[in-house]
């Protein structure tokens, strides 16, 4: 199981202090944590886009996700501290099927990747939903739909209004983007910030979180009522 891309010097750089979704410079100070899990098939850029919202960059030559891979960003929303720990999943079933227990434990939130030029990785949007539903994660989840590599749009094979149309009916939010293209660096944000401000209307019970972080403490928080705790 892979973990990188804490949150630390690394991505403050790439911020500017004018950038409306400030990283914490301090991790003393107090914060709810959220999980958020990334799925979708294999190849849709669930990797590239987890990685835009937490580096800022576009990942170039990202290798297929073996089990998951951790990144996370904390954003200052009035005044609050929210952290989203976002759990970037394998979309590749030789790669995912042991950890799928653990990527639905303690979910808070769920985005469905499906790649635009890709109607394959669309209709398997049905599948990935009714494997979340197996997994407990009901319609109190905040879900969103989003169709990523909308810079390659004389290869759309999932025209906007079907995928509008879909999303409706599940009334999830939908969002068209791109990873790769800079210009849309704000919009892949606002697919986190619209479920951070879902998630920060909720309340939570503070949980203790130890200092260090890495991948048994994040294993131990998801085994807690509802994965929120207090960094
Ligand atoms: N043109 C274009 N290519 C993209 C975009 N996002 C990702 N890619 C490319 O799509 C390929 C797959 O990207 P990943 O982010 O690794 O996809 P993934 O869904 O995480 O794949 P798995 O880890 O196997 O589940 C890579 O070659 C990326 O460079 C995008 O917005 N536009």
């Amino acid at each position: 199981m892979a973990v990188e891309n804490k949150a630390g010097a690394e991505f403050e750089s790439v911020f500017s202090p004018t950038d409306s979704l400030e990283l914490s410079r301090s991790y003393d100070q107090k914060c709810r944590v959220f999980k958020i899990i990334v799925i979708g098939d294999s190849n849709v850029g669930k990797t590239c886009l987890t990685y835009r919202f937490c580096g800022g960059n576009f990942l170039k030559n990202p290798e297929a996700t073996i089990g998951v891979d951790f990144r996370e960003r904390t954003l200052e929303l009035d005044g609050e501290s929210i952290k989203l720990q976002i759990w970037d999943t394998a979309g590749q079933e030789r790669f995912r099927k042991s950890m799928v227990e653990h990527y639905y434990r303690s979910v808070q939130a769920v985005i469905f990747v499906y790649d635009v030029t890709s109607l394959s990785s669309f209709q398997s949007i049905p599948e990935w939903i009714d494997e979340c539903s197996r997994h407990c994660v009901g319609p109190l989840v905040p879900r969103i739909l989003v169709g990523n590599k909308c810079d390659l749009q004389g290869q759309r094979e999932v025209p906007t209004c079907t995928a509008q149309s879909f999303a409706d009916g599940y009334s999830f939010p939908l969002f068209e983007t791109s990873a790769k293209d800079p210009s849309e660096k704000e919009h892949v944000d606002a697919i986190f910030l619209t479920l951070a401000y879902r998630l920060k209307s909720r309340k939570s019970l503070i949980l203790k979180q130890p200092s260090v972080e890495g991948v048994a403490p994040l294993l131990d928080q998801r085994d807690q009522p509802d994965g929120c705790c207090q960094c």
